[in-house]
């Protein structure tokens, strides 16, 4: 696998589409990988840019043909990661980043060992909720669902690699800028390059 991995979770609200979106303005060699769902956009989302969104059927489908790398159920709404959107890209050396649930994170760690997970924590439980509040796009049942979901996502913080605390959202960034280049400098991701450099050193 030449590229490296990333999977950015959180509970919902806790700030990772806005992490992962400031992340890919920083490092625009990451590629994000855009998944399948099965719910409606809401408004302001675009279809092939913030998901791909289709009908339940075409999902199940999908995964009958076996065509996602995971899927889950994600507080309702089925969602999955295209094998076709990160299998290419990593083999031609390109690092990807899958904005993925936690069940979809054990799914990948365990098909891809070498993945770098990184959790996303809100500082409290009140800013959670005044944070879904203040996006203002959901509906009342829809953010209390996803409130309750949240515990359930926290609880599987403790399986991830990293875990940054987005209170300030500028230290956050720069933590996970710091992960990212972190990564590449690990041994595995810099093997072509390391062998023909450590050859010339040694002989
Ligand atoms: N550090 C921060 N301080 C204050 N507000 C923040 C911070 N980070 C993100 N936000 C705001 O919190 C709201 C939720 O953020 P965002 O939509 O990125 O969450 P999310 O984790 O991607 O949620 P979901 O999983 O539901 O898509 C947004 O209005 C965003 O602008
Ligand atoms: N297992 C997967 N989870 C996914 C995928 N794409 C997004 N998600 C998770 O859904 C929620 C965000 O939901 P939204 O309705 O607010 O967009 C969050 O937990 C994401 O991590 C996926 O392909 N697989």
């Amino acid at each position: 696998m030449p590229g490296n991995l990333f999977i950015v979770a959180a509970p919902s609200g806790a700030g990772k589409s806005s992490l992962v979106n400031a992340l890919l303005k920083r490092e625009p060699g990451i590629k994000l990988s855009v998944s399948y769902t099965s719910r409606g956009p809401r408004p302001g989302e675009t279809n092939g840019v913030h998901y791909h969104f289709v009908s339940k059927e075409v999902f199940l489908n999908m995964v009958e043909r076996g065509e996602f790398l995971e899927h889950a159920l994600v507080h309702g709404d089925l969602k999955g990661t295209a094998k076709s959107a990160v299998e290419d890209r990593l083999n031609a050396g390109e690092d990807v980043l899958l904005e993925i649930d936690y069940q979809g994170a054990r799914i990948v760690r365990a098909l891809l060992p070498k993945t770098i997970s990184i959790f996303i924590l809100p500082p409290s439980k009140d800013e959670l909720e005044q944070r879904l509040r203040r996006r203002a796009q959901d509906a009342e049942d829809v953010i209390l669902r996803r409130l309750q979901g949240s515990r359930e996502e926290m609880a599987h913080a403790h399986e991830f690699d990293y875990i940054i605390v987005n209170d300030r959202f500028d230290t956050a960034l720069e933590q996970m800028v710091t992960i990212v280049h972190a990564s590449r400098l690990r041994r595995d991701s810099q093997l072509i390059r390391l062998d023909s450099l450590l050859q010339q050193l040694l002989t």
